[in-house]
C-alpha cells in the first residue's frame, strides 16, 4: 500500500465517481484536489481502515468484510468496483470503520478524511444526495439479506422440530412445546389432554413384512392422525412406533372420544396396495390423559403412558382412560 499522488494531479474525473455524479463539480475540484491516493497490490489489506474515513475506488476492486474488528462478522463479503466506495458510514457516524478491506487485484483508492467528507457534503448537496441513495441501497440489501437469513433459520428450526419419516412433530418439539402448553393450561385453567399411542405388535409387523413395509405403516399411521384432528392439535411422533396427540382446550371426555375415532381409523388404515390383504392392516392401542390440577408435562405425559400400558394388557386395539 502506497501512496501514489493527489487527485488535483491525476486523469480521474470527478463525475465519473458514484459519490460525485450531478454534483457540482467546481465545487468539489478544489477541495479533492490534494486528496491522497493510494495504490494497493492484490492481497493488500488497508492497514488504517480503522480510521472514520471513506476510501473511493478509482481503479481495481476492493473485497469488504463486515465487522471483522468486533468478532461479529457474519460472513457477509461485498465486492467494490470503480466508482463505488467504502467507509460512508464511518464517516457519517464518525465512528471507527469496522469492515476490513483487501485489494482483488492492483488497485487505486482516492482517500476521503471524515473532515473533508463534511466539507464536500456542504460545498455540494449533490452529494448528501448520494450518500443517502448509497446508504438507502445499503440499508435495503442488509435487510433483505436479514430477512433470507431468518427464513433460512426458520426453515432449518422447523426442520429440526420435524420427524424425516412421518413429517410428524418429534420429541424435540415436544419438549420445547408441552411445557408451554401445560403451563398455559394451568395459568388459564382450560382443559389439555394428552393422546399417546403405539402400534401394536410392530416388531412382528416389521419382522413378516420388512422395516420397508414397517416404514410404510408408519407413514400411514401419521396420516391417520394428521387427517382426523383439528387445525388446533398436534400430532407428535414420540419415538419408535409411540404417537402422541396433544389436544389443547380439550376435556377428557372429548379426548376419550378423538382416540375411539383415531382408533377405528387404524383399523380402516390401508398400509398394503395389495387388496386380497383384509383389514385391519395396522392397530393401536390408546392411551389418554388429561392434564390435572398442579400436574407437569411430565406426569401428564406418565398418566397418558400408563393408560396406554393397561391399553395394551387389556388386548390392545382399544382406548383407556388415565
Ligand atoms: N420400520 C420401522 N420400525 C420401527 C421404527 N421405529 C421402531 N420400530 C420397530 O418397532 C418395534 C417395536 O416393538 P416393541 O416395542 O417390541 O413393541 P410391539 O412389537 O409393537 O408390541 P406391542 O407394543 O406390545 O404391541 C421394534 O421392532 C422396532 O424396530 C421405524 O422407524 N421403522
Amino acid at each position: 500500500m502506497k501512496a501514489i499522488g493527489t487527485f488535483g494531479t491525476s486523469a480521474y474525473q470527478i463525475q465519473a465517481l458514484q459519490l460525485f455524479r450531478g454534483a457540482d463539480s467546481l465545487r468539489l475540484a478544489p477541495l479533492l484536489k490534494d486528496c491522497p491516493i493510494i495504490q494497493l497490490e492484490q492481497g493488500d489489506v488497508v492497514t488504517d481502515a480503522q480510521r472514520a474515513r471513506m476510501y473511493v475506488v478509482l481503479r481495481g476492486a476492493l473485497s469488504v468484510a463486515a465487522d471483522t474488528r468486533t468478532g461479529m462478522s457474519d460472513g457477509t463479503i461485498s465486492k467494490v468496483l470503480p466508482g463505488e466506495s467504502v467507509g460512508e458510514q464511518a464517516v457519517l457516524d464518525e465512528e471507527a470503520n469496522q469492515a476490513s478491506i483487501t485489494a482483488l487485484e492492483q488497485s487505486e483508492l482516492l482517500v476521503l478524511e471524515a473532515e473533508l467528507a463534511w466539507q464536500l457534503i456542504d460545498a455540494a448537496n449533490g452529494v448528501a444526495r448520494n450518500l443517502l441513495r448509497l446508504l438507502s441501497f445499503r440499508i435495503r440489501a442488509a435487510n433483505a439479506m436479514m430477512r433470507k437469513r431468518q427464513k433460512l433459520g426458520e426453515f432449518y428450526r422447523q426442520m429440526s422440530m420435524v420427524d424425516g419419516l412421518t413429517n410428524l412433530y418429534n420429541r424435540a418439539w415436544l419438549n420445547d412445546f408441552l411445557p408451554q402448553l401445560v403451563a398455559s393450561a394451568q395459568a388459564t385453567g382450560q382443559p389439555l389432554s394428552l393422546i399417546m399411542l403405539d402400534i401394536d405388535h410392530f416388531k412382528k409387523f416389521n419382522d413378516s413384512h420388512g422395516h420397508l413395509q414397517g416404514d410404510h405403516a408408519l407413514r400411514t399411521a401419521a396420516q391417520v392422525l394428521t387427517g382426523a384432528l383439528r387445525p388446533t392439535d398436534f400430532a407428535v411422533r414420540y419415538g419408535g412406533e409411540e404417537m402422541m396427540v396433544v389436544l389443547p382446550d380439550t376435556n377428557v371426555q372429548v379426548a376419550e372420544a378423538v382416540a375411539g375415532r383415531l382408533c377405528q381409523r387404524m383399523r380402516d388404515a390401508v398400509v398394503f396396495s395389495d387388496m386380497r390383504l383384509p383389514l385391519p392392516h395396522i392397530t393401536s392401542s390408546f392411551g389418554v390423559a388429561a392434564l390435572a390440577d398442579g400436574q407437569d408435562d411430565i406426569a401428564l405425559i406418565a398418566s397418558a403412558d400408563a393408560a396406554l400400558y393397561r391399553a395394551k394388557e387389556a388386548g390392545r386395539n382399544r382406548v383407556m382412560v388415565g
